[in-house]
């Protein structure tokens, strides 16, 4: 087949903000009032009158550049360098708000495919120019930050020309895409085949393929459809030595599996230029529906026992005490005060005959282990709200309430230990006005990742109010023994306390590959690698 492009692409993300312009809004009246109730109100609106960093690169290298990509794909303009300085976490909106744009790119550079890329880090190495592979943007953990020391500057690698759909095997079922689509782009590539992808992460809407492979993200239907790394089977990756392909079948017993190197490699050990794909016809029904827990422990432990009885649905996830109260819950059917429960999303997805079966199945055993159904109501409530959270937060930034999140993962065994833990930490540093909520959305036979939403007072400097709580929930995740993120990535921020998690050994492999695969250490220098 030829190559396919989506006919409709996501429209630019704001620098300062999440998401499609058209559908940010600001906090209703009436939840502004409700807000003020518990943290202090303050407008706080983002700075705009900023200017980019000139570009420390020599014109004679935008000039070799533009020999690479052409005229038009080598940006120097200040909006286009500001978009693509570092990613959208709280921490990185907050110094895109406040005007700091010290990490901006020199360069902004969109090769067209996968010979260009090639051909740009060639040239990036010979020119010992950092280069900084740029997806959606949608890093929350500082994977967008290189450090250049010793470097001559920093060239951000837009992959936002390379959105097409190269081919599609409906025998073997499988994909093979480029890595600039992003989620809605790539899903409706393959919709018009009748077939689809399955992985919908909050960042759907703009994050891409490309990412979601080099971070090996996990999207809200994991329980029924996988992490993004297990549905890859075959990736293309240009590095600066040389290209490699991996993926010659779907399983097999030749060494080490490869694939593994370069998924979550966070752009430090190449670029992936490809990444074939396992598809799956659409679903025919979709059904959500809540769950009410007596408690969090109650939830978690009915997760664990229908992981280990494989009888998983699409989606599933369980909110604690405190975030069914301020999030999902519905007072009135979740429990008066003294009685609030926990609420629980079920989702089916598939033929109308698997999803009876399984949706049966599910709800006698969840039936038999004390939860309470609560109908469709919370369910779709939650299915048609599932992206907006991030919208939201953009609006309480603007009034002056600091929100961020973090995740983890660990085996059931230790879930209760983690959560005391981290909770304990961001409530300790934040203090008793900081709201500390949870739920678990990933869950595994073996085990669980737990996802922490916190909303505090800003202040008058709301980083220096966010950094020590996040230094705080890592030491108490390193603390009992779980992994330092789930689905997030490592980049720079979570780099610190890599090592505790894989030890020295572990460390120097990773040291190893990148000098066999990148030799002169352009590639997102400071991401990933302590
Ligand atoms: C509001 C919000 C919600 C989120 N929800 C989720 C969630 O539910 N699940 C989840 O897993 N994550 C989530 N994330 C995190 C983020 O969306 C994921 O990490 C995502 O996979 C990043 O994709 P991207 O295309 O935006 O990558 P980018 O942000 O552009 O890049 C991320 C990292 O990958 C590297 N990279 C990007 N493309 C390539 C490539 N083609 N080759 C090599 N390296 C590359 C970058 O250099 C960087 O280090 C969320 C983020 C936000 C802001």
């Amino acid at each position: 087949m030829t190559s396919e492009r989506p006919s409709v692409l996501q429209p630019e993300m704001p620098a300062t903000r999440w998401g499609d312009p058209d559908h940010a809004t600001g906090l209703p009246d009436g939840v502004r009032d409700l807000v003020g109730l518990v943290f202090p109100i303050r407008d706080t609106p983002a700075r705009a009158d900023v200017t980019v960093p000139a570009s420390r690169l020599a014109e004679a290298q935008l000039a070799g550049l533009r020999a690479i990509v052409g005229d038009d794909n080598v940006v120097l303009d200040d909006a286009v360098r500001r978009q693509r300085t570092r990613g959208k976490s709280t921490p990185d909106l907050l110094r895109q708000r406040s005007g700091d744009l010290g990490d901006a790119p020199d360069v902004v550079v969109r090769p067209a495919g996968h010979d260009e890329v090639v051909a740009v880090l060639a040239y990036a190495q010979e020119q010992r120019i950092a280069v900084v592979p740029f997806g959606g943007g949608t890093a929350v953990t500082g994977g967008l930050v290189a450090d250049p020391a010793g470097l001559a500057g920093v060239l951000s690698l837009d992959l936002g020309r390379m959105r097409g759909l190269l081919a599609l095997d409906p025998v073997s079922s499988t994909a093979t895409l480029e890595p600039g689509l992003r989620g809605p782009e790539a899903e409706a590539l393959l919709a018009a085949h009748g077939m689809m992808l399955g992985h919908f992460p909050q960042s759907f809407e703009y994050a891409t393929i490309g990412g979601f492979a080099a971070t090996r993200s996990s999207g809200q239907s994991s329980a029924g459809y996988g992490r993004f790394d297990s549905m890859v089977v075959a990736l293309r990756v240009a590095t600066p030595v040389g290209e490699v392909r991996l993926g010659a079948s779907p399983a097999n017993a030749s060494g080490p599996d490869l694939r593994e190197l370069f998924l979550g490699s966070e752009g430090a050990f190449g670029v992936i230029t490809e990444v074939t794909v396992r598809i799956r016809p659409l679903p025919e029904v979709k059904e959500y529906e809540g769950w009410r827990w007596p408690s969090f422990d109650a939830g978690a432990d009915a997760m664990r026992a229908l992981a280990q009885s494989d009888l998983l649905p699409t989606v599933i996830r369980l909110s604690d005490e405190s975030e069914t109260a301020i999030n999902l819950a519905d007072p009135e059917s979740i429990g008066g005060e003294g009685d609030a429960g926990c609420l629980m999303i079920v989702g089916h997805e598939g033929t109308p005959a698997a999803v009876a079966a399984k949706k049966a199945a599910v709800t006698e055993a969840l039936t038999a282990l004390g939860g309470t159904a609560q109908g469709s109501g919370p369910g779709e409530a939650w299915a048609h709200g599932r992206f907006n959270a991030p919208y939201l937060r953009d609006s309480l930034l603007d009034n002056g309430v600091l929100v961020e999140t973090l995740e983890t993962v660990t085996y059931w065994s230790n879930r209760d230990n983690l959560y005391a833990r981290v909770k304990a930490a961001l409530q300790e540093t934040l203090g008793e006005g900081a709201m500390v909520l949870c739920h678990i959305s990933h869950v595994y036979a073996t085990g669980c990742s737990l996802y922490f939403t916190v909303a505090a007072p800003g202040g008058a400097d709301p980083l220096a109010t966010w950094l020590p709580a996040k230094a705080a929930a890592c030491e108490a995740i390193v603390a009992a023994g779980a992994s330092i993120t789930h689905h997030h990535a490592v980049g720079t921020d979570h780099r610190p306390y890599l090592s505790a998690e894989i030890g020295e050994v572990g460390v120097e492999v990773l040291r190893a590959v990148k000098k066999a695969v990148d030799p002169a250490g352009i590639l997102n220098p400071g991401v990933l690698i302590p």
